[in-house]
């Protein structure tokens, strides 16, 4: 005979010393199926096995009439005996396991939980179903604490979605807390229990039929507030995710474009584009500026930034080979950019390596507004610890980038851009530009630009072209900047004659200035 359907709605359970004196405990179990019980538990802990299985047999007559499973608790010996539906066992009584090898797979099998962890293990013991309580204060059970709906609520959540286990709760449950303990034990899972046992509020009721029916409507009451819940609940998070979808969509496609508009934009305006850069990559980053079509200037000396400050379209502050006299030019540049609202790009090359360039990248943020920050994890890590922005932090050895990145590069772009109110482009093998409320992946770039020395400065040369072009939206700038450093490098390492990083050095300027402006239905982007 294979395992009956259980109905575990209202689950009877029985207690001869609490039953009511005008009536037999077999009538209080016949009252109380005809109310609408759905399930029995014998629980007579003071009999004998004998007198037991006596009184197992006649109130098995009574459920079978109805079709009711009898359980019989803690005594496998007469569950066997009388072949009772199955058995309920408490956490001190024997084990689930071996009540499961004695029992058999067919019969069902209960055990009492308090905690989450004893209903993990119910689950791995091959029980059926869980008894969860103590729920509320009873006369038979007096526990130091009780769970109530929230501590119901906890182990129903610790049981995974896809386990078939059933749940009710037990101890202390009356008509009127019924609905209550249904309805707001239900888990986010979706999990809902199954039923409720009663002991008192049935055998020790005036009207055991009518206690059940009762019982049964405010169970039937708090499973449907618990299921409209949820279900109201998933239709939010649904249309939730459906409004961040859309919201997503129309971001890429907004971005996707603006960008050839603004290459277009960049070749025929030319603008002039101050840079106080590094030794390292002074003539890379003027012939990527030239390459896409802004103007270059180098001038690292203060004397000439005022004068400059008034014919230049952007200003990119590398930190990469510092000098007093970089420094002192850098904060100069920058007061005057401010003050003319033109954008100030920072490039905070090594930020982490010595305190040199970690106090310099804090005067340069405390002393101006920089519009968009450009660097990769290490320089963004560093960056976040100078602000105080809370997350994980990024190794760095020199100017590079140790390690495989942040865990969520897009959260951390956000809270950077969100606290500093400005841009932030973290480069890497995908790149992420935030302004603290629009984030976007950038998937192009070949590894080659990662073997050449300096791909990330004329990434900021390239983003200081696009932002003196689009003064008004440095975010959408910042992924045009990135955008066409990472097709032009997916372009150069494509070319036969493209060997290594040095002949890539050189393709990769070339395709800078063979980039046409339908080349960017090529990007690979990503919002969030
Ligand atoms: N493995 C890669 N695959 C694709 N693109 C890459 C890869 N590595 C780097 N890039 C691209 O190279 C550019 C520079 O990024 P990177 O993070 O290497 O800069 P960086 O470390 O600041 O460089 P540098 O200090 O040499 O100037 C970005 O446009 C990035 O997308
Ligand atoms: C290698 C190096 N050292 C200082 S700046 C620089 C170029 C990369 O930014």
């Amino acid at each position: 005979m294979s395992k009956p359907n259980v109905d575990y709605s209202v689950y009877l359970v029985t207690d001869s010393g609490l039953n009511h004196p005008s009536r037999t405990l077999l009538q209080s179990i016949e009252d109380s199926i005809q109310g609408g019980a759905t399930l029995v538990q014998l629980r007579e802990k003071e009999l004998d096995t004998a007198d037991f299985i006596e009184l197992a047999r006649k109130v098995h007559e009574v459920t079978k009439k109805y079709n009711v499973p009898l359980l019989i608790n803690d005594n496998i010996d007469v569950a066997i005996a009388i072949n009772a539906e199955g058995a309920h066992v408490g956490q001190d009584d024997v084990s689930c396991t071996e009540a499961r090898q004695r029992l058999g797979p067919n019969k069902i099998l209960g055990i009492s939980t308090g905690t989450p962890e004893e209903a993990k293990k119910a689950i791995a013991d091959g029980a059926d179903y869980i008894g969860i309580g103590t729920c509320f204060m009873t006369q038979t059970k007096s526990p130091k604490r009780t769970l109530g709906p929230m501590g119901v609520r906890t182990i129903l959540e610790a049981i995974p979605a896809d386990v078939p286990l059933k749940t009710v709760a037990i101890g202390g449950i009356k008509h009127d807390n019924t609905r209550r303990v249904v309805s707001h034990s239900a888990g986010a899972n979706g999990r809902i229990l199954d039923g409720i046992a009663v002991v008192t509020g049935i055998v020790g009721a005036q009207d055991a039929k009518k206690a059940t029916k009762q019982l049964l409507a405010e169970y039937k009451s708090g499973y449907e507030i618990a299921s409209k819940h949820h279900e109201d609940g998933q239709q939010q998070q649904q249309q939730q995710q459906q409004q961040q979808q859309q919201h997503r969509d129309a971001l890429e496609k907004k971005v996707l474009q603006s960008l050839s508009g603004l290459l277009k934009t960049l070749r025929e305006s030319s603008p002039l584009i101050h840079h106080i850069s590094n030794y390292v990559v002074m003539n890379d980053t003027a012939n990527a500026t030239l390459a896409l079509g802004g103007s270059p200037i180098m001038a690292p000396c203060v004397t000439e930034a005022e004068d400059l400050s008034k014919v230049v379209s952007s200003v990119v502050l590398n930190i990469g080979t510092l000098t007093d006299s970089f420094v002192d030019c850098m904060l100069a540049a920058g007061k005057y950019a401010n003050a003319q609202s033109k954008p100030v790009i920072l490039d905070p090359v090594g930020a982490g390596a010595t305190l040199l360039r970690q106090e310099t990248t804090r005067k340069i943020l405390n002393s101006l507004h920089v519009d968009i920050i450009k660097g990769n994890a290490g320089e963004i890590s560093t960056i976040a610890s100078i602000i105080g922005c809370d997350t994980e932090t990024i190794a760095m050895r020199g100017v590079d980038s140790l390690g495989s990145g942040f865990s969520n590069p897009a959260a951390v772009v956000q809270a950077v851009a969100k606290r500093e109110k400005c841009v932030v482009a973290m480069t890497g093998k995908i790149d992420y530009v935030s302004d603290g409320a629009r984030t976007i992946a950038i998937e192009n770039g070949h590894e080659y630009q990662g073997r050449i020395s300096g791909s990330g400065c004329m990434v900021a040369s390239s983003i200081a072209a696009f932002a003196a072009i689009s003064p008004n939206d440095h975010f959408v700038a910042a992924v045009a900047g990135i955008l066409a450093l990472n097709l032009a490098g997916e372009h150069a390492a494509a070319r036969d004659d493209v060997r290594g990083p040095g002949t890539f050095r050189a393709a990769f300027i070339d395709e800078m200035a063979n980039l046409e402006p339908e080349m960017f239905d090529q990007a690979k982007i990503k919002a969030f």
